[in-house]
């Protein structure tokens, strides 16, 4: 059987619907140009092989607002992940861990853990970013720093170190199989995800 037999015997990838909020008061006035929606869009079109939904959002460092936004993303859009970008900091004014606890059905707090522990590796202010992940119903949300860069640095991690960093995306298809959600598959030249043997499907061929 060829590859490309293989390929066609499986069932199509899942589709996925992913919220995307970039928290910034002077991206959402118009100060400066957002970088944090391109940023997102770009590392998860090229880690995910599952046709995505997106469903976008920019909205300033406002608690209520992140909140409602949060809501908005998971019980009407039916969002399956929701990541964040911006106000993870100490700044009076960064408050997307408060919002993002406000509508927390349960925290994981592993992610942020390991998302600073990451961060060590790029920036010695790695420990600013109070950053949390959380599930409401049957949706995954993570706070990813403001910094644009940040967001492919914690995602994807140093697969080429010695010994290698694993991005926090590596746990994120099978968190949300756990909470009933998509099958999520990962090119792995981009992210290899990890799944126990007994939650695996049969390997899709590498993109050509
Ligand atoms: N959406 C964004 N687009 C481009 N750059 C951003 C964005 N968000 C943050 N940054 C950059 O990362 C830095 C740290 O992000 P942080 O979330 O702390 O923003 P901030 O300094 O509170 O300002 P603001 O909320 O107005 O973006 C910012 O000062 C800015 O240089
Ligand atoms: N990977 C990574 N993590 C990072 C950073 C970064 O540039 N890269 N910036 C740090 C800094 S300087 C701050 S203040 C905190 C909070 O950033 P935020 O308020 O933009 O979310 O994230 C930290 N984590």
């Amino acid at each position: 059987m060829t590859d490309t037999d293989t390929a066609s015997a499986l069932p199509p990838p899942d589709g996925v619907r992913i919220g995307i909020v970039s928290i910034s008061d002077r991206a959402a006035r118009g100060v400066y140009a957002d970088q944090g929606l391109p940023a997102l869009q770009d590392w998860l079109r090229r880690a995910l092989r599952n046709p995505i939904d997106w469903v976008p959002r920019l909205i300033p460092d406002e608690r209520p607002q992140i909140a409602a936004t949060l809501r908005e993303l998971v019980d009407d859009a039916g969002c399956d992940l929701v990541l964040t970008t911006g106000g993870t900091g100490p700044a009076p004014r960064d408050v997307t861990p408060e919002a993002t606890l406000d509508v927390a059905d349960r925290t994981m707090p592993g992610f942020g853990e390991q998302m600073r522990a990451i961060s060590l590796r790029f920036v010695p202010t790695a420990i600013l970013s109070r950053q949390v992940a959380v599930i409401r119903g049957r949706a995954l949300i993570i706070n990813l720093p403001g910094q644009p860069k940040s967001i492919a640095e914690t995602l994807q991690g140093l697969p080429q170190a010695d010994p290698p960093v694993p991005g926090i995306f590596a746990a994120v298809p099978y968190c949300i199989d756990l909470i009933g959600g998509p099958y999520l598959e990962c090119d792995e030249a981009v992210c290899r995800a990890f799944r126990p043997k007994n939650a695996q499907r049969p390997p899709r061929p590498a993109a050509g």
